[in-house]
């Protein structure tokens, strides 16, 4: 068996590409609802109900017999990085990408969403348009909606694009797929001075270099060998001018770990760690662990029914996926809703949040007749 299908899936290619222009922050998704919205209005509305929250969008298709209500869910939010793929699509959103594939799952979630507006189901479906994804996460709060629950469905489904499997692939696995994630801000605060009067100011441009170099530590010698964590820094920031010593600085990074006692850990041991710089520097720091989201953890039951389905198709290959350690807010469904998420292989040099990010197109339709097949069965 396989996934060919009568549906043209072209115009979600030149969909893909426009949505790829206009990249936004999470919960700033304006422009990408009102395209969203202006599609769908297009489409039939013979069985369709649209509701908004925010800058999401939830649109339920009504089935002819439905037993249960089956959700596909698309993130919608950009990053905030200068393109540099040279597309002639690029972002015409100064500072923005869509680097992480939204651009290609919200087109996906499209063209499957049309599919079943033409071609009513038997089941009930309900397609999620989740803001936020990147941060601050549009899913915890979502799913605490009136509007939600009134539509809450019995299973949950999500793809993420994975750069580094060819086109035609599909991965995914039972149980944990994706790590326990927590934003980590630290401000450092000492007292500015004369670059040569050194003796006089408290540096924080040192404090905050000494402190990554021991935040490097922590998971090659305070997590047991046997798990996993990852503490990146991704950005540095602090100071004013070269020649003036510096009274603030920023250290923004991000923590994954495969256990919420690995996660628990590793922030006592930056707190820890912090209480050390503020003794040795004389100065103060506070630490806000921004967004966390829990871990993505796929279902048993239906994520081997899709393992199934996807082994008896002849034109996909199934990739028994490994863990990764990237986050996802998806998770916060699958904590209340069985499930799973699956990547779909789009072949592309660069990776995720690069800023030459590339995916091959022709995935989009892949994914697009994989979906209506799984759903329609
Ligand atoms: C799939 C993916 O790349 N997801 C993001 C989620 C970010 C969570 C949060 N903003 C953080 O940085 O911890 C990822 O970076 O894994």
């Amino acid at each position: 068996m396989g996934t060919r299908i009568d549906f043209n899936t072209d115009p979600f290619i030149h969909i893909r590409r426009e949505l790829h222009q206009i990249p936004e922050p999470g919960f700033q998704e304006e422009k990408t609802q009102t395209y969203l919205l202006n599609y769908i209005r297009d489409l039939s509305q013979d069985h369709l109900e649209v509701k908004t929250w925010r800058t999401g969008i939830l649109v339920k298709v009504h089935g002819y017999a439905p037993a249960i209500t089956v959700g596909y869910r698309t993130d919608m939010d950009g990053l905030p990085m200068t393109e540099e793929t040279g597309l002639p699509f690029s972002s015409s959103h100064q500072g923005m990408m869509h680097a992480c594939g939204h651009d290609l799952h919200m087109s996906i979630a499209l063209g499957v969403l049309t599919y079943f507006s033409e071609t009513q189901p038997k089941d009930n479906l309900l397609f999620v348009f989740q803001p936020a994804e990147e941060g601050p996460g549009g899913a915890q709060p979502m799913l605490e909606t009136a509007e939600f629950k009134e539509w809450k469905p019995d299973r949950m489904i999500a793809l993420h694009i994975a750069p580094e499997l060819p086109v035609g692939t599909i991965g995914t696995k039972t149980g944990l797929l994706f790590a326990n994630t927590s934003e980590l801000f630290i401000d450092l605060k000492g007292k500015a001075g004369h670059a040569a009067y050194p003796h006089q100011a408290n540096d924080m441009v040192v404090a905050a270099s000494h402190f990554i170099t021991q935040l490097h530590t922590i998971v090659s010698r305070n997590v047991s060998p046997l798990d996993s964590a990852v503490v990146t820094i991704g950005k540095i920031s602090g100071g004013t001018k070269q020649n003036i010593i510096a009274e603030d600085a920023r250290i923004e990074g991000t923590i994954r770990t495969l256990s919420i006692e690995a996660m628990n850990l590793v922030k006592e041991r930056i707190e820890g760690m912090a209480k050390g710089i503020e003794a040795s520097f004389d100065c103060q720091t506070s630490i806000d662990y921004g967004a966390n989201y829990c871990q993505v953890f796929n279902s048993e039951k239906e994520t081997n029914d899709f393992i199934d389905f996807v082994k008896g198709l002849d034109d996909v290959e199934y990739y028994e996926s490994p863990k990764a350690m990237t986050g996802e807010d998806f998770g916060y469904f699958l904590e209340e809703i069985p499930g799973f998420m699956f990547w779909l292989g789009v072949g592309s040099e660069h990776g995720l949040h690069s800023s030459k990010l590339n995916p091959k197109e022709e995935a989009v339709d892949v994914a697009i007749k994989l979906l209506i097949n799984y759903l329609k069965r």
